[in-house]
């Protein structure tokens, strides 16, 4: 046997060696963490749905608004009392703005009743969300209200400007109503912070919403948001809209104004990877947001072009090839993945060609060297807001006293990032080299007709704090954004344990109308979003 060969095999062994190791930590984690969970009690339970307003799509509210057959007040009103129903239990709001928001839900209510008031048709055309209430995380600025993205020293900190896409939502008739929860600085896929504490998912609280946009995907799971807006840098609109059983959406890179965004990108290949998107529980919405947010660059998307599903190309895979640290994904979610393609074969004679992209074993790594970036600050100065650097060990030393203010990960996460490839170094060279042949073979593949099927994450929600132990689970969502392409998060329904699962469906960059066609075609399909409590 050549030295190559014995290097090759020596280095499948250790790579097996680690992942039984991970395998075993996982599995004794989980038993800790049930443990955990058993001692803080049963997961607790929410108020039924009984307003049949909040199982109105944004959509059609906005219809239902224009002609007259439902006031703007009362939808708003409506959405007020459900988050004070379900904010106690899930905790996913972090400010509201409930008194100015009744207010001009009421102007539009006037409005319409007035003499100037356009017709519905002109209305929908310039004034697509008119009277309609929305909510967005808090690292999104809205003009007078917190943006501490879920930092303690922020915890004063106002937004004088309405971010960007606010702005045009605004712009577009609809009504900011309240800020939701996000992982501290938007850098974990767990929600929780020092500042706010953590979110609860409201299939079973004793699970997670994912992260960062874990309040939104909350809220609007627990029908407390008729649409909601996110950030997706590595996964975080796409993660908690999996993990809450609703729509996400991450556009193509470029599209969608990251402006008035707080942590804002370092760097523009930092800002080639966050991507501003909507969260929702109906796939009929996605697109008429995204409208909205991409102001003018929608033309580029072509989204009112009709797509005919039985004419796109179908890939898939079931999962990363085997990547190291990442949990293998889970037998109902693959099972999920084979109904789709069924689906699909069945439905429009289609092919769903299975692939073996074997780069993204290797998608933590491209992600860590698309995030880096010259001269880049480290994380202790981000924690710092951006004044100064924390000192690491000091914090972690206060952590264990449970005097710090930041949370455990966001530590590990400075501390990892020490150990992290360093930008310019050959080892970075090769992997953003290895990153852009990604992309050439994606979108030699995928082109202007296709579509990739992938798991939107390994695991369907895992436990509070479990997320430690399957760090780089992330992963499945962060290599999209290496290669900027557009995906959208799906739901297919529950598992064994009442949780959702799903999956991600990805495009050819600027063919957001594909994916978000094809989620569409899948919540006839498979139904969609399922409500978490009975609807009454
Ligand atoms: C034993 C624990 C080891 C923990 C090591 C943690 C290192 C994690 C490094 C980066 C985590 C980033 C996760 C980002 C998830 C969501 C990002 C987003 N805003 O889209």
């Amino acid at each position: 046997m050549s030295t190559k060969h014995k290097n090759q095999n020596k280095m499948k062994t250790q790579r097996q060696v680690l992942n039984a190791i991970h395998r075993l930590i996982e599995f004794i984690a989980r038993l800790i963490y049930m443990f955990i969970a058993f001692l803080k009690g049963p997961a607790e339970s929410q108020p039924p749905i009984k307003d049949l307003i909040l199982l109105h799509s944004a959509t059609t509210l906005a219809f239902k608004i224009r002609n007259r057959q439902l006031m703007s007040e009362e939808i708003v009103q409506s959405y007020i009392d459900r988050i004070r129903e379900i904010q106690p239990v899930l905790n996913c709001m972090v400010e509201d703005r409930f008194e100015d928001a009744l207010k001009e839900a009421k102007m539009c209510d006037e409005f319409l009743k007035s003499q100037n008031a356009p017709s519905p048709q002109i209305l929908a055309e310039k004034k697509p969300f008119f009277g309609v209430p929305f909510t967005t995380k808090d690292c999104i600025g809205v003009a007078n209200m917190k943006q501490t993205a879920g930092l303690t020293v922020r915890k004063n900190i106002v937004s004088k400007y309405d971010a960007e896409v606010i702005r045009l939502m605004r712009d577009a008739g609809a009504i900011p109503l309240a800020t939701t929860n996000v992982s501290e600085l938007a850098m974990w896929w767990e929600t929780s912070n020092c500042l706010y504490g953590t979110t609860k998912n409201p299939y079973n609280t004793r699970h997670i919403v994912g992260g960062s946009s874990g309040g939104e995907g909350c809220i609007q799971a627990a029908a407390g948001s008729p649409l909601g807006i996110g950030s997706d840098i590595g996964g975080s609109i796409r993660i908690p809209s999996y993990f809450n059983g609703i729509f996400g959406h991450k556009p193509s890179t470029g599209i969608v104004s990251n402006d008035g965004q707080y942590p804002s990108a370092q760097s523009e290949d930092q800002k080639r990877l966050l991507a501003i998107g909507p969260m929702c529980r109906y796939a009929q919405d996605l697109s008429p947001i995204l409208k909205i947010l991409a102001d003018k660059n929608a033309d580029i998307l072509h989204l009112n072009e009709k797509v005919d599903i039985s004419k796109l190309k179908f890939y898939y895979m079931e999962d990363d090839g085997g990547q190291l640290l990442t949990s293998p994904v889970e037998l109902e979610i693959k099972e999920a993945m084979r109904k789709v393609i069924r689906y699909l074969e069945k439905a429009y004679k289609v092919k769903v060609t299975k692939l073996n992209i074997r780069k993204l074993k290797k998608s933590t790594a491209l992600w860590m060297a698309n995030m880096s970036c010259k001269d880049e600050k480290d994380f202790t100065y981000e924690l710092s807001n951006r004044n100064g650097h924390i000192n690491l060990w000091w914090e972690f030393l206060k952590w264990t006293m449970f005097m710090s203010n930041h949370t455990l990960i966001a530590l590990l996460t400075a501390t990892f990032e020490r150990f992290a490839v360093k930008h310019g170094s050959d080892q970075h060279t090769k992997l953003i080299q290895e990153s852009r042949e990604l992309y050439r073979e994606f979108q030699d593949i995928l082109g202007e007709d296709g579509v990739f099927l992938f798991p939107t994450h390994p695991t369907a929600a895992p436990l509070h704090h479990e997320p430690l132990v399957k760090a780089f689970n992330f992963s499945y969502t962060a290599i999209i954004n290496v290669l900027g392409l557009p995906a959208t998060a799906c739901p297919l329904g529950l598992n064994k344990q009442g949780l959702p699962i799903g999956i991600q469906i990805v495009g050819g960059l600027h063919q957001d109308r594909l994916t978000i066609a094809v989620a569409e075609e899948l919540e006839r399909g498979f139904g969609g979003w399922v409500p978490p409590v009975i609807v009454a």
